[in-house]
């Protein structure tokens, strides 16, 4: 502390320089994410913004970022020990965490005087993590990290930068395997770089330009000696079967996706944010997930289709694609930012039929006139965005890795319970509530919500058996929602019950539409309460308005929680399993009726859309009537 008294002292006769740009960068990057984090906000991401255009440096931006997020409890308790930030008024204390982790693990510190600062406390810093370490039994910050039961970057790798980095899953928050980087081809953009095909072979083209540029770096070497013709004659073959190997490999790099025909899989963490056919428009960088419901819905050329929460408009410009650019696209935003980022991504997509519409979707009139051919809807409401956690790196955030360990806790004790009761133990705290209370109840509530599912389940087969109807089972649901909320924390617990009462209600507004033939509600949660709840609860209005649950991607192995008739329609996602985000997809069709013709849009669907055209009509002309 007094080195550090002498070095502040010796600081106010100079001019204050700023730190280096990727410091202040992690710095700003650092603190938006905990104090979102401990507000239990959901606002940028780690990526957005340490990834965004305007930051210098993405990459080691990116990497301190992560880094310092991961030690920032451990770095916080230095900065206290030592006072740093306390003793600097300049120093603010996320500038000081970033500085402090690249002292003790990272770069040396070079540039400007706040860095000298952190550096003239060296001493002081390293005595406080050996107590820290200490105190957490731990040999050094990997093992305190470990301690933590923390760590996973979730495949982070080089992401955004330097071309096929193969990231790795690295700990308890990822995935082994990390998610490829998923681009949309724009058929409205894509036909001069030849389509999907040819769009594939420009990009090959270009991660062979970043490999060949790396090799011819890294092995100079071997390129010297090639040219000297010093190769053996194993050398020789060996190349050639690495030849083989590299035609395939290239031919690997960039892949059509199975299921979505205008998507490519490229590898994990390429960077594309600067490539030519991203800037026209001609490659929408879009994850497999969120290309799903655009195509579930699958609307024709010529339809009429109503986006109800657009912005920024990934989904109405795929629309729009699917549609030839025939037709219209109504997409409504309450956010006027956002919405400005819709038109802009409209008019590099060249997507022209979109009519972008500031407007509240719950106060419009599905009835008006205006919206009388109404054939498709796509409802991508607002959601707790618990799926995106792993795309996010949110796993890095204090509260994450708090959740985590009261999960590892619960399991724990949980297990330590059924060996008791195997060897015939009882209680210790004969049936009064332990230390461990809280989480002995949501386990209660757990397999109480178990115990009424099975019941529930139960009680469909019996009455399948007797022939009597089906009558969707909201009780199952209902348990399995209060389930989830009992293992969440209380802040996100009623977060998402308040977005799924939002939800509710849109999916319900979106079924007045008197032409409807189908809708699709997606998103980018993994909450029941978000998917199987909200698609649960509209069922009735649902078959009110003449619509039935579809199967958009028969393909598609993951499927909705079992939790009542029609949900094996439903379609998920997980962000572990599937290389894209956590995400749920529903496709409400009109039923069709005897004798009906086919529908209007083609795709995926397992059941035509026969009569649901005619049927939309007549029910528009009605209403058109009504009207006037
Ligand atoms: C999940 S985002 C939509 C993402 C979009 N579908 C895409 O793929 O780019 C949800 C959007 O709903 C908007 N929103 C929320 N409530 C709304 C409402 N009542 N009416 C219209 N838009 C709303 C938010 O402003 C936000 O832009």
């Amino acid at each position: 502390m007094a080195a550090l008294r002498q070095h502040h002292h010796q600081q106010q006769q100079h001019q204050w320089a700023p730190v280096s740009q990727v410091h202040q960068q992690a710095a700003h990057a650092v603190g938006r994410l905990l104090e979102a984090d401990a507000s239990r906000r959901h606002g940028a991401s780690l990526k957005s913004l340490t990834l965004a255009p305007h930051v210098v440096a993405k990459k080691a931006t990116y990497a301190v970022t992560c880094q310092v997020l991961k030690f920032s409890r451990l770095l916080e308790q230095l900065d206290a020990a030592v006072g740093l930030s306390a003793v600097q008024p300049k120093l603010n204390k996320y500038t000081t965490m970033v500085l402090i982790y690249d002292l003790l693990r990272g770069q040396a510190l070079r540039k400007g005087q706040a860095e000298r600062a952190v550096l003239a406390a060296e001493a002081e810093l390293r005595g406080a993590l050996d107590s820290a370490l200490q105190e957490a039994g731990a040999k050094d910050m990997d093992g305190w990290l470990a301690k933590q039961g923390g760590g996973g970057e979730g495949g982070s790798g080089a992401a955004g930068q330097g071309g096929a980095s193969s990231g790795g899953g690295g700990g308890s928050g990822g995935p082994d395997v990390p998610h490829p980087r998923w681009v949309r081809v724009n058929g409205l953009r894509a036909a001069a770089a030849g389509g999907v095909e040819g769009v594939a072979a420009q990009l090959r083209d270009h991660l062979q330009a970043i490999k060949k540029g790396k090799a011819e770096s890294t092995a100079p070497a071997e390129a010297a000696a090639t040219k000297k013709g010093k190769k053996s004659k194993a050398a020789a073959a060996d190349e050639e079967d690495t030849d083989k190997d590299t035609t395939q490999q290239e031919a690997d790099l960039v892949q059509v996706d199975a299921l979505l025909p205008d998507l490519l899989a490229l590898p994990p963490g390429t960077a594309l944010h600067d490539h030519p056919l991203v800037a026209s428009g001609a490659v929408v960088l879009q994850s497999k997930a969120s290309c799903m419901p655009a195509h579930a819905l699958s609307p024709a050329p010529g339809w009429t289709v109503v986006d109800c929460c657009a912005a920024p408009g990934n989904k109405t410009t795929h629309l729009a694609a699917l549609m030839r650019n025939k037709g219209r696209v109504f997409a409504f935003d309450k956010d006027p930012k956002r919405l400005a980022r819709l038109k802009a991504n409209a008019e590099r997509t060249g997507a022209s039929i979109i009519q972008a519409r500031l407007q509240d979707f719950l106060s419009i009139d599905p009835t008006d006139p205006e919206f009388s051919q109404v054939r498709g809807v796509l409802l991508d409401p607002s959601c707790s965005g618990s799926g995106t956690t792993f795309t996010r790196l949110d796993n890095l955030l204090p509260s994450h890795a708090a959740a985590a360990a009261r999960h590892r806790a619960r399991s724990s004790a949980s297990q330590a319970r059924a060996a008791a009761a195997g060897a015939g133990a009882t209680s210790p705290a004969g049936g009064k509530r332990s230390a461990q209370g809280d989480e002995e109840e949501a386990e209660e509530v757990e397999a109480d919500a178990q115990q009424q599912q099975q019941q529930q389940q139960q009680q469909q087969q019996q009455e399948t058996a007797a022939g009597q109807p089906q009558v969707p089972s909201i009780a199952a649901v209902e348990a399995a929602v209060a389930a989830e909320a009992a293992g969440l924390e209380p802040e996100t617990a009623a977060r998402v019950a308040q977005l799924a009462r939002f939800q509710a209600s849109a999916l319900s507004h979106a079924l007045r539409f008197p032409a409807l033939e189908r809708l699709v509600y997606s998103t980018c949660s993994v909450h029941v309460a978000e998917n199987e709840g909200v698609v649960a609860g509209a069922l009735a209005a649902a078959a009110e308005a003449g619509m039935e649950l579809a199967d958009p991607f028969p393909a598609w192995h993951r499927r909705g929680l079992p939790l009542f008739p029609g949900a094996e329609k439903l379609v998920r996602t997980d962000a572990y399993l599937d290389g894209t985000d956590g995400f749920f997809v529903a496709v409400f069709q009109r039923k069709q009726q005897a004798g009906g013709g086919g529908g209007g849009g083609g795709g995926q669907q397992d059941t035509q859309q026969g009569g649901a055209a005619s049927a939309g009509k007549g029910k528009a002309k009605r209403a058109k009537k009504k009207s006037s």
